[in-house]
Formats: structure tokens, C-alpha cells, sequence
């Protein structure tokens, strides 16, 4: 089924190895090119849906299965009346690119022969104009960087600005597991991605060059028909959020909706912590609890007289009652820092470590030793991609260069939940289980906004007590961005105001738990 890609819906994510198995398994229970006829059909559907008035389609096809998906789009859209001319890209002569189309290409080749489809040899003048460019240059089948010949090519393909761009399976350049890029990389208007997603197009530094993501799986439905391919990954929507979030019952009291203890806040940077710390009351919290490290702090938050401000140690003496810590924003990392580390990672309730928490555990081994033991009990990261790499002693373009398995390798080493943060935030159990999530948008990018992710994480952490509700707060993090820029446009949100948009965020989604003697479908969120 041809359909967008949402912030509302899941969908299982694969790596090129599973689609390559998935794509050879249907082929052998299906009539020849059957695929490359259904990739081709379902762009030429999408070209024809989304850009009805396109006249001229200019059509750049490499000499690959991609460049066949590209002809069979081509023949269609010729036969629907457009006027249709077909690069042949990535070859010295027509001759000699036909010769190296794999058989499914080939096939396609004499497809539109046949239909008589207006076929060139690109010669490396200028582009041809037109209505509509498809790019069918390159697909899954990209390998080492990128050919002089077809970088020209991509290069004058990005530099015009005229006419939308539709890639097909992926924006050529792009590494489909990754998100990483060769040098040159196609800027698509949008991308349809055929028989499943993949986790570059969604996570990674070039994944935005994707532009708005159709998929269509052509009727294969992988995640049925082959449930042994495994999943990479899932594409985080709102369908998996709704039942991770609290229940609100009318005799609930502040006691029974969790505590949150915040400490951090050294001086000069107090901001953070009382961020993270409002943010944990706004999304929920029945108490919250701030611990400041700076010794000159007043004594109560007068924006937020809510919250109990008390000192570090007081908070990590007290027995009992924490339902969750959260350490790290605006900690520092002197020695005070880390000898409040070092005390809240030996209590046995569920943590959040961001900011300075995870530097303090970068540098230091014994801290490291410790959060290893806490296991089973809940530990949440939260790093950015430089917070990463200190933690895995590696440069941020490593970290950036294979976003799943950086934060996979980090959930394996410390035995705990990871959100790597970034474009395409990723979410690791220690079971390494992935959830790439679908919201979020530049707005994010503002200082306090990972104290307010990390203060949410820790106030559903600490109402629900299960470590998926970080799911959760990622996701309606992400989704304020979204519901704040349809309301206000792209200027203006700032971490202050940020939980109030994830509660709005929260109470638009539909409910879905189904409960006796409930009408379902009633709205009493
Ligand atoms: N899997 C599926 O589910 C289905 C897949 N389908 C489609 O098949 C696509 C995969 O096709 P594929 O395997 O033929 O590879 P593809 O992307 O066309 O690239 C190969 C061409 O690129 C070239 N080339 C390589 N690297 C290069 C570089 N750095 N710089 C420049 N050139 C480079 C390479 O040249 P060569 O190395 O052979 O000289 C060869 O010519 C997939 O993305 C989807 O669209 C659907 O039809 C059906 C379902
Ligand atoms: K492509």
C-alpha cells in the first residue's frame, strides 16, 4: 500500500540485509520483475498523485535496479500522456549503460523501448528543464563514495530550484543504514521507499535530504509474510504511545503519581535543573524535589513555587519515597558533583543521567563500574551526539557516521535505556531493542530543551514505573515542536514553555485502551 509516513503511525524499519531477503523471497513466489513492475507502478502513482499538473518528467536512471524501478515509471507516465524524457546517467554511452542493467532493469529497458519512451545518453551538458525530476540514479545498491560522473550529475540536479524532486527508494547518496552521505547526495523533495523504511532515511545527518517520506510495500507486508527477518528498528508513532502514558485516576493523590528528585544546578546554572524539575511537575509528577548544587540558590522557585527545594545530600539521605532520581543538568563536574553521582547511582530506584551526569561518567571509571551494577534496575541516558562520544571515546562524526549502533553499542556497555538525541532521536533498551522516533523539528535545537526531555523522561518514569514510558516522553518532546510550529511558525518555543506544549501534545492523542463498560470511541482524555 502507497501511503506517508507520520508521526501517528509505527512501522517496522529494516536494514539493506533484511530488505535484500525479504525482496528475494517474494520474488521467488512471484511472477518475473513482478517487484520492479510494483516500484515502478507505485512511483509513477505518487508522480502522478502528488504533482498532477507535471508535464515535462525528466527521469535520471542509473544503470542499476533503482535506474530499472526509474524506466518502469517512465513507460507508465509516457503512457498517461506526460512528456518524458529518460537520462541514462553513470556511463560514457548509451551502449555501453544498457549493457550493464541487471536482468530486472533490462526488462524494463524493453519496456520502454517498446512504448517508444523518449530514451538519452546524459552527455554532461545541462540538465534538461522540466515539471518534475525523478531520481532513479542510485538506490540500496551504493557503494564506496560517489563516482565523479554521477556527482556532476547530482550536483546539477541540487542546483536547480525550479522543479520538485521525487527519489525514488532513497535520495541517491544516501547510506540507507545509516543516514550518512556520500560527498554529494541528492536534496529530495520527497522520497518513496520502497518495500519497507530504513533507518538512514529517518535518523542520521543527511536523512532530511529525504525530503516528505511515502513508502509502499507492494503488498509484500514483510513484518507478516516474513516474520523471521528481523527488524532493525521501529519507526516510533503515535499508536505505541498512547497506552505507555499514566491513567489519571479521579481518586488518584499526589502520593500515588510519583515523586521525582532532581539534583544538579552548580552555579551560574541552576536554570537547567529547575527546568528538568518543572518540566517533571508539568508532565505529571506528584511531587518534585530539586536538589541545587550551588549553595547560594534561593530557597524556592518562585515561577514554580511547587517545587521543594532542598539540598543534594538531603534528598539522597532521605529513605524511600523518590519513586525516580534524575542527576546531571547544569551538575557540573567538580568533585561534589561527582561524589552526588556516585551516591544516587548506588539507590535502587530508577535514574535519569543526562548533561553533565554523563560527562562526570565519561571521565570517570569507577562511576562506570557502579551504573553497571544497577542493572536491573532502570537507567536512562540521554546524551547528544558530543555527550556520546565522550561516553564511547570517540569522535562525534563516528558517533554521527552509524547513529543505531553507536547507541546500540551504548545500551550494551552500561546495561541501560539510551536516547541518543539529535535529528532522528533514537531509543535503545538494554535489551537492544530500537525505536527510531517519528516527531520532532529545529525548534528543539534551544538551550534547556534536554533538561525538559530529561525532567518528562523522569516524571512518566516515576508515575508508571516502567522504562518504556521514556518511549513516551521522546516522542511528545518531539511532538510539541510539531503541534507549536503549525500554531506559531518556527520562532519562539523556548524550554520554559516546551512542557506545556507536550501536555497539549498528550491530550490530543486519540485513547485507545479499551476499557469494559467504556465506549471506546468517546473522547475523555
Ligand atoms: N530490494 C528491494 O526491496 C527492491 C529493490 N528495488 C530497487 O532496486 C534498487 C537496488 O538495486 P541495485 O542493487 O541494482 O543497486 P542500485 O541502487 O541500482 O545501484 C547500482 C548501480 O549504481 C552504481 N554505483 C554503485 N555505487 C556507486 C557509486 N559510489 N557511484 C556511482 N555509481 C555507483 C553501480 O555501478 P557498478 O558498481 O555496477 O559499476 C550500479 O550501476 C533499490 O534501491 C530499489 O530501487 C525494487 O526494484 C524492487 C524491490
Ligand atoms: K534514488
Amino acid at each position: 500500500m502507497l501511503k506517508r509516513i507520520s508521526p501517528l503511525q509505527s512501522e517496522p524499519v529494516y536494514r539493506v540485509d533484511a530488505l535484500r531477503q525479504i525482496e528475494s523471497e517474494a520474488a521467488r513466489t512471484l511472477p518475473p520483475h513482478s517487484l520492479m513492475q510494483r516500484a515502478g507502478s507505485a512511483v509513477a502513482r505518487l508522480a502522478q498523485a502528488c504533482y498532477p499538473h507535471a508535464r515535462r518528467v525528466v527521469v535520471l536512471a542509473g544503470a542499476g535496479n533503482n535506474g530499472g524501478d526509474g524506466l518502469v515509471a517512465a513507460t507508465q507516465l509516457h503512457q498517461a500522456g506526460r512528456d518524458v524524457l529518460v537520462l541514462a546517467c553513470g556511463a560514457e554511452t548509451l551502449n555501453e549503460w544498457r549493457s550493464r542493467l541487471p536482468a530486472d532493469a533490462a526488462w524494463a529497458w524493453a519496456q520502454a523501448q517498446t512504448a517508444e519512451v523518449r530514451c538519452a545518453l546524459d552527455d554532461h551538458s545541462t540538465l534538461p528543464e522540466a515539471d518534475l525530476y525523478i531520481d532513479a540514479l542510485l538506490g540500496l545498491g551504493l557503494r564506496g563514495p560517489m563516482r565523479a560522473q554521477m556527482a556532476e550529475i547530482i550536483q546539477g540536479l541540487n542546483a536547480q530550484r525550479g522543479a520538485p524532486v521525487l527519489s525514488v527508494d532513497l535520495p541517491s547518496g544516501l547510506d540507507a543504514d545509516t543516514g550518512a552521505a556520500t560527498d554529494v547526495c541528492v536534496r529530495a523533495t520527497l522520497t518513496l521507499s520502497l518495500l519497507g523504511l530504513k533507518p538512514g532515511l529517518r535518523t542520521g545527518p543527511a536523512s532530511s535530504l529525504c525530503g516528505t517520506l511515502w513508502q509502499d510495500d507492494f503488498g509484500v507486508d514483510a513484518a507478516t509474510h516474513h516474520p523471521q527477518v528481523a527488524i532493525d528498528a521501529t519507526w516510533l508513532g503515535a499508536d505505541l504511545i498512547r497506552p505507555l502514558l499514566p491513567d489519571l485516576s479521579q481518586s488518584a493523590h499526589k502520593g500515588q503519581r510519583g515523586d521525582v528528585a532532581v539534583i544538579g544546578g552548580a552555579a551560574g546554572m541552576t536554570g537547567a535543573a529547575l527546568l528538568a524539575a518543572r518540566a517533571a511537575a508539568q508532565l505529571g509528577a506528584g511531587r518534585v524535589f530539586v536538589g541545587l548544587l550551588d549553595d547560594q540558590a534561593p530557597a524556592v522557585d518562585l515561577l514554580a513555587p511547587e517545587l521543594m527545594l532542598r539540598s543534594p545530600a538531603a534528598l539522597l539521605d532521605a529513605q524511600g519515597g523518590r519513586t525516580c532520581l534524575l542527576v546531571g543538568p547544569g551538575a557540573g563536574c567538580d568533585d561534589a558533583a561527582r561524589t552526588y553521582l556516585a551516591q544516587a547511582l548506588a539507590q535502587p530506584v530508577p535514574l535519569v543521567l543526562d548533561a553533565d551526569a554523563l560527562n562526570l561518567l565519561a571521565a570517570t571509571d569507577s562511576l562506570q563500574t557502579l551504573l553497571r551494577q544497577r542493572k536491573p534496575i532502570t537507567t536512562l541516558l540521554t546524551p547528544h551526539p558530543l555527550e556520546a562520544a565522550r561516553l564511547m571515546g570517540v569522535s562525534v562524526q563516528a558517533i554521527e557516521s552509524d547513529r543505531l549502533t553507536a547507541a546500540r553499542t551504548l545500551a550494551q556497555r552500561f546495561a541501560c535505556w539510551i536516547v541518543l538525541k539529535g535529528h532522528g532521536t533514537l531509543i535503545v533498551s538494554p535489551q537492544q531493542t530500537a525505536w527510531i522516533n517519528a516527531t520532532g523539528n529545529g525548534l528543539l535545537a534551544t538551550a534547556g530543551s534536554g533538561d525538559v526531555l530529561a525532567g518528562s523522561a523522569a516524571a512518566l518514569l516515576a508515575a508508571t514505573g516502567k522504562a518504556s514510558s521514556v518511549l513516551a516522553a521522546v516522542w511528545l518532546h518531539g511532538q510539541a515542536a510539531i503541534h507549536y510550529a503549525r500554531k506559531h511558525g518556527p520562532g519562539g518555543l523556548t524550554a520554559a514553555t516546551l512542557p506545556l506544549w507536550m501536555a497539549a501534545s498528550w491530550a490530543d492523542l486519540p485513547y485507545r485502551r479499551p476499557r469494559p463498560g467504556i465506549d471506546e470511541n468517546a473522547d475523555f482524555c
